[in-house]
């Protein structure tokens, strides 16, 4: 992997994505993290500005004292006001010029590829610092997501920049999506619907911490 990349993307692991709006979300991301999650994505679709802004805010609060970075979804806004680590965009979010304009040359930016070298190619030359594809798997929080090929992951990890793997992830289906290529394995609901968020998210982490040869 390149040294030109960001520090915190320099390893493998999970990437635990939030499932909210929940009352518990605080405690619920402070389980994931204590389970051993290397990334954490506020995800919130709903337009609720204010609430997003105090619990954007929280969790950069929590994710420091990890040392976790916070990537934000979709909002280059918030990801700015909140002082979080970067942004995930896709196809129908902000460009990656427009999110390094507003971030800066530091911040991570995170790009969906979905089931495309072709865009993948394009994000890395646009700047993206990580490349997402999938669903990997059907999801059932994001039910119309393609699933594409887990040789597509194969053949991103020539691109030079770290593979992101999601959709439909468990921890008896990710070792194939790890074995293909996969850095990191970015999970929603195998995570933040499980009964012991913390136990399931280690149940992930276990899956890198017993390849040998590999330096975390
Ligand atoms: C790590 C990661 N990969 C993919 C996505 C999906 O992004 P997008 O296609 O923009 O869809 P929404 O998540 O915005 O519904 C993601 N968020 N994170
Ligand atoms: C945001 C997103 N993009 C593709 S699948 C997906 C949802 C992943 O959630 P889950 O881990 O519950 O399948
Ligand atoms: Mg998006």
């Amino acid at each position: 992997m390149s040294t030109l990349l960001p520090t915190q993307l320099r390893g493998k692991g999970v990437y635990a994505i939030t499932d909210g709006p929940r009352d518990d979300l605080f405690a619920a991301v402070e389980a994931a993290l204590a389970g051993g999650a290397r990334l954490l994505q506020y995800r919130d679709k709903t337009t609720d500005a204010e609430r997003r802004l105090q619990e954007a805010t929280e969790l950069a609060s929590i994710c420091a004292r990890y040392g976790v970075p916070l990537i934000i979804n979709d909002d280059v806004a918030l990801a700015k006001a909140t002082g979080a680590a970067g942004v995930h965009v896709g196809f129908q979010d902000v460009s990656i010029a427009e999110a390094r304009a507003a971030l800066g040359p530091d911040a991570i930016i995170g790009v969906s590829c979905y089931g495309s070298l072709e865009r993948a190619r394009q994000m890395r030359d646009e700047g993206a610092d990580y490349l997402g594809f999938g669903a990997m798997y059907p999801s059932t929080t994001k039910p119309h997501a393609p699933v594409t090929t887990h040789d597509v992951l194969t053949q991103a990890a020539q691109l030079g920049l770290p593979v992101v793997a999601i959709g439909g992830l468990t921890p008896d289906n990710t070792k194939t999506v790890i074995d293909a290529g996969a850095d990191y394995v970015a999970v929603v609901s195998a995570i933040f619907a499980a009964p012991d968020i913390q136990a399931a998210t280690r149940r992930f982490t276990d899956l890198f911490d017993a390849r040998p040869g590999i330096i975390q």
